[in-house]
């Protein structure tokens, strides 16, 4: 069962997209967190785990929460939400998420740039935290590629090459970017103005400075990430290999319990690990 009593003053957490392949996951670790406690279970409309018991619909013991697609009234009981579920929605809890002054933890990927828009508004009323990817090894490569980046100069060309499973429907990977903008920042510089467009037909020969994506779709791979800076007669391959969305997980929950006591504004997982 969920927790209550004298667990009273502790977070309650939201979960949304709880059918999907992060939302168990985050399910199973906030349930498991002496920290907080899970307070809803949100879906989407249309689903047919709304009206069911959360723990039952995962297959498992009851948890004492119904999966709704009510997003007002959970939202409004909620101190953390935490997010991993497509941009419209991610978007439409982030208005919710700063009504209700509670932490909004987004792990949702493909957002576009009025998505992100949108998301810095709703970031005026309440704490933001937001990374493509929420575990601690790829947001150590993070600070990695800037520093190699940064050290290596244009003779040395950087391509980050991503893999994940063949369910996921954007490319590159959030992780991909990070570490994109990352390698350019390195450089003094952002990544729009050194991305490569996607590579087809004939390209010509690679500009220099320039940064490439490459995206492998297939099976069930958690998420695969390497930064190749490649030269004359050498290359660095900067690595990390996801084996369990634990560690996603665990990240956004942290992410919750950090922002409890911070204001309002968009902050990162530097930031929530003190990178
Ligand atoms: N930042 C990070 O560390 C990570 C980010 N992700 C990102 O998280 C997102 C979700 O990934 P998965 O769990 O693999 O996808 P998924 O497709 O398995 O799950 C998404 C869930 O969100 C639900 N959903 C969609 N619209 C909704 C709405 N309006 N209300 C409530 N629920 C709604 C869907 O029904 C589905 O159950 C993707 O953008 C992915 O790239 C995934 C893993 C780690
Ligand atoms: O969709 C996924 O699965 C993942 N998405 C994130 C991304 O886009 O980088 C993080 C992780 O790689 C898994």
């Amino acid at each position: 069962m969920w927790k209550t009593g004298q667990d009273v003053e502790k977070p309650g957490i939201v979960v949304t997209g709880v059918s999907g392949r992060m939302g168990q996951m985050l399910v199973k670790v906030v349930n498991a967190s002496d920290q907080v406690r899970l307070v809803g279970a949100l879906e989407r409309p249309g689903s047919d785990w709304i009206g069911r018991d959360l723990g039952e619909a995962m297959g498992g013991a009851p948890l004492g929460i119904q999966v709704s697609d009510d997003a007002v009234e959970t939202i409004a009981k909620a101190q953390a939400v935490i997010d991993f579920t497509s941009p419209a929605a991610t978007v439409a809890f982030a208005e919710l998420a700063a009504q209700a002054r509670a932490v909004h933890v987004i792990g949702t990927t493909g957002l576009t740039e009025d998505d992100l828009l949108k998301i810095r508004a709703a970031a005026r009323h309440a704490p933001i935290v937001r990374a493509g990817n929420m575990s601690l090894g790829v947001n150590l490569l993070v600070g990695l590629t800037r520093r190699v980046a940064a050290a290596l100069g244009e003779d040395w060309d950087v391509e980050v090459v991503e893999a994940h499973h063949r369910m996921k429907v954007d490319a590159p990977s959030g992780t991909a970017l990070m570490l994109g903008e990352a390698a350019a920042e390195g450089r003094g510089q952002t990544l729009d103005a050194l991305r490569t467009p996607a590579r087809e037909g004939i390209t010509g020969a690679r500009e220099r400075g320039s940064i490439g994506f490459s995206a492998i779709r297939g099976g069930d791979v958690v998420g695969e990430h390497d930064v190749i800076f490649a030269a004359d007669g050498e290359r660095v391959v900067l690595r990390h290999l996801a084996s369990d969305r634990a560690i996603f997980a665990r990240g956004a929950l942290r992410a919750a319990i950090w922002g409890q006591d911070k204001g309002p504004g968009e902050y990162d997982m530097a930031d929530v690990l003190g990178l």
